[in-house]
């Protein structure tokens, strides 16, 4: 038997791409019935209602019913951070884990006002993945086995998945991602991050471009993840998948929960109808990033924190979506008037 099976997880991962579920047109159109008799003028609330309908489509409920929304926040470190390229020492990354642990991090009181549970992942972050300016940050196995952990770590444990991040350096990684899969200048992809100077700026253009021209004119999204991405985003992108597969809602974060779903959506482009975007974050590429994929966020808030904090948010108004969908009155249950009389 030959040893080359590190060969076949990526083709596994292809597979599962091509098994993508639709949404249930039945459960999306018996909630878009529902919705037509609630005691309201009809289409009065707006993008609360087609949030309800996209639950039910996702869901499979026709009357859909979120009972256990989870932030995933997944947690790496990179090891183009001795680059340079943050505002931030990495040590920040563990740092941060412990405090989400501690309850003491903006994500802890988003989920706390939103009645979200929360659950962090750390992936092995005193083993910073290589600089990704001088080597590939995995081989395929391990990428493909990042990308399981990502698919392990939302079965069977929510029906509202939010995804969130934390790693220092991983704008620089995020913007690397999308440049390599959507392409224009390496340095549009770039910001500021958690607020780099002129020269971290200059520094963080320089990582990704040479991030980029190491990986010369590579065009498979795989391959690209593998080669320029991270922990994190491998694992977030298992993690969209693996929802997709369950059918279940998925909300995106920012610039990096993005770039993970942009892995996805460069394999298929209806590969994130089952994802929500929170909001554009003020890291500018953001927003260059969501209209080359044709997607709208829901908000526009100022924020560019990452840890999930933007989909936390977008998750309390997808939790009174559906709460409102599910518990109003018809105009027959109410007796009261509907527009015929
Ligand atoms: C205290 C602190 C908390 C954070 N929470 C999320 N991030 C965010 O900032 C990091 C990415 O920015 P860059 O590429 O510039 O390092 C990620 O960890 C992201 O989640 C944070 C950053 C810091 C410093
Ligand atoms: O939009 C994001 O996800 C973001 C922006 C800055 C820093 N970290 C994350």
């Amino acid at each position: 038997m030959s040893l080359s099976a590190s060969a076949l997880p990526f083709d596994d991962i292809r597979n599962l791409v091509r098994q993508m579920p639709g949404p249930d047109e039945e459960a999306r159109q018996e909630a878009r019935a529902r919705d037509a008799q609630l005691t309201k003028p009809a289409g009065s609330l707006g993008r609360l209602e087609e949030l309800a309908e996209w639950v039910a489509g996702w869901s499979g409920q026709g009357r859909p019913k979120i009972t256990r929304p989870l932030v995933a926040i997944f947690a790496a470190n990179h090891g183009v951070a001795a680059k340079g390229v943050s505002a931030f020492p990495a040590s920040v990354t563990r740092q941060m884990v412990e405090n989400f642990a501690a309850g003491g991090a903006a994500i802890n009181q988003l989920c706390i006002a939103h009645d979200l549970g929360l659950k962090v992942f750390d992936l092995a972050l005193d083993m910073p993945t290589p600089d990704i300016t001088e080597d590939d940050a995995f081989d395929e196995a391990n990428c493909a086995a990042t990308m399981a952990f990502g698919m392990e770590a939302v079965a069977g444990g929510t029906d509202l998945l939010c995804l969130g991040e934390m790693g220092i350096a991983n704008t620089t990684v995020a913007a690397a991602v999308f440049a390599a899969l959507f392409g224009g200048a390496p340095g549009d992809w770039v910001g500021p991050g958690t607020g780099v100077d002129a020269d971290g700026m200059a520094r963080k253009r320089a990582a990704v471009e040479a991030a980029v021209a190491r990986i010369g004119g590579e065009r498979d999204p795989l391959e690209i993840l593998r080669r320029v991405g991270g922990r994190e985003i491998a694992a977030m992108a298992g993690a969209v998948l693996a929802a997709r597969l369950q059918r279940i809602p998925v909300i995106v974060d920012g610039f990096v929960t993005t770039a993970a779903a942009a892995v996805l959506y460069a394999m298929d482009p209806e590969a994130l109808d089952h994802c929500l975007f929170a909001h554009v974050s003020a890291e500018p590429a953001h927003r260059r990033a969501l209209e080359t994929m044709g997607k709208t966020p829901l908000l526009d808030m100022g924020m560019r924190l990452g840890e999930g904090t933007g989909a936390a948010l977008a998750a309390g108004i997808v939790k009174a979506a559906t709460q409102v969908h599910d518990g109003m009155a018809t105009f027959a249950d109410a007796g009261v008037a509907d527009k015929d009389g």
